[in-house]
């Protein structure tokens, strides 16, 4: 067994938790999160939504099936991840396995974490930490690549989540084109964070997708419908794209949106944001169609959530979590406007709802 430089992570409100670095071997810190997931920390590092972010995994062993290539289609996008690179500040995990095997498999996740400079740390009690963070909400934290004892002296500057906009941070800056083609409808992506899964779900079904940064005012380009990607931070920070929604949703040409994309459109049609105590962040979230007893399992990554109580009246909500009663997704009463709070592209999965949310928009075009 090889041995592993000594590590700590500081919450906020003075708690430490040791444990050992298995990554890259510097200070950190951000919002604390947990992922109930079992699988997938290769697709979760890489989904955009998680910058700012330090995820703690509490499927106890991480890092058994590896790394998969990060390869990329000749379209630019990624084959295996959900960008081209982390964008989680960090991962915190309980056992770590420095033995992988897995038939895709190229390298550890601890050699990956160290290639792209992202700190991860094992050891760590994530039951009893997940426990705290169900019970005060989340919280942010910090990473620091020694022994502490004496906690007092680490407790300044965690920063604030909801203050920065990581949405502009990683967005595409420039609009780029993917599978364009003679008499394909045009679907312009709203890129606020988006996850290539999402761009490969939507080529899949034979159109041409534009994916314009953020703030980018598309209301200007020829298109038949248009798209919202998840993404990071908090949805009050993105006010220009709520400004370009608007002007979409007085037109009639179909709108979908997912996560941030659900948020905004919320957003744009006069609802409000608040945060949850500490998200959704998981494979098997349950929710309900409005107006059916039609359930599915879903992925989720979020910690704000669209109030039902706020929706306008040309709104309604059209999914509902079944733990907490939280809004699941929207719907326009006349027009074809619609969007998902989860993950219907989710890579590792589940995959049931990936029909119902792309196959209708495409229809709708
Ligand atoms: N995955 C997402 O799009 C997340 C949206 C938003 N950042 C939230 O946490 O609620």
């Amino acid at each position: 067994m090889q041995k592993d430089r000594t590590a700590t992570l500081i919450l906020d409100d003075g708690t430490v938790f040791h444990g050992f670095s298995f990554g890259a071997e510097k200070p950190v810190s951000g919002e604390v999160v947990f992922n109930t997931a079992m699988t997938g920390y290769p697709e979760s590092l890489t989904d955009p939504s998680y910058a700012g972010q330090l995820m703690v995994l509490t499927y106890p062993l991480v890092g058994n099936y590896g790394v998969p290539p990060r390869t990329f289609r000749p379209d630019g996008l990624s084959e295996f991840m959900e960008s081209e690179r982390i964008h989680a500040d960090a991962i915190i995990v309980s056992d770590y396995s420095h033995e992988y095997s897995h038939w895709n498999a190229v390298c550890s996740l601890g050699d990956w974490l160290k290639e792209e400079n992202i700190p991860g740390i094992y050891g760590i009690d994530t039951r009893a930490l997940t426990k705290k963070l169900r019970e005060h909400g989340v919280m942010m934290g910090r990473i620091v690549m020694e022994d502490v004892k004496d906690v007092a002296k680490y407790l300044h500057d965690f920063g604030i989540y909801g203050a920065v906009n990581y949405v502009d941070e990683v967005s595409c800056k420039e609009v780029i084109t993917y599978g364009a083609g003679e008499g394909k409808k045009r679907v312009i992506l709203v890129d606020c964070g988006v996850k290539h899964n999402i761009i490969r779900c939507l080529l899949k079904r034979g159109v041409t997708v534009v994916r314009v940064p953020w703030d980018y005012d598309f209301t200007q380009l020829e298109y038949d419908g248009v798209f919202i990607s998840n993404g990071p931070g908090d949805p009050d920070t993105c006010d220009a794209a709520v400004q370009n929604i608007r002007k979409a949703i007085a037109g009639d040409k179909p709108i979908c949106g997912i996560c941030m994309g659900n948020q905004l459109l919320a957003k744009a049609g006069g609802a409000s944001i608040y945060k949850l105590k500490y998200g959704h962040r998981s494979h098997n979230q349950p929710v309900r169609m409005v107006g059916t007893n039609q359930c599915f399992i879903t992925s989720q990554n979020h910690g704000y959530a669209v109030d039902n109580n706020t929706l306008g009246e040309d709104w309604e909500p059209l999914f509902i979590n079944m733990n907490d009663g939280t809004n699941e997704g929207i719907r326009h009463k006349t027009k074809p406007f619609f969007s998902s709070q989860f993950h219907p592209e989710a890579c590792s999965g589940p995959t049931d709802t990936e029909a119902l949310i792309f196959d209708k928009f495409v229809g709708m075009l």
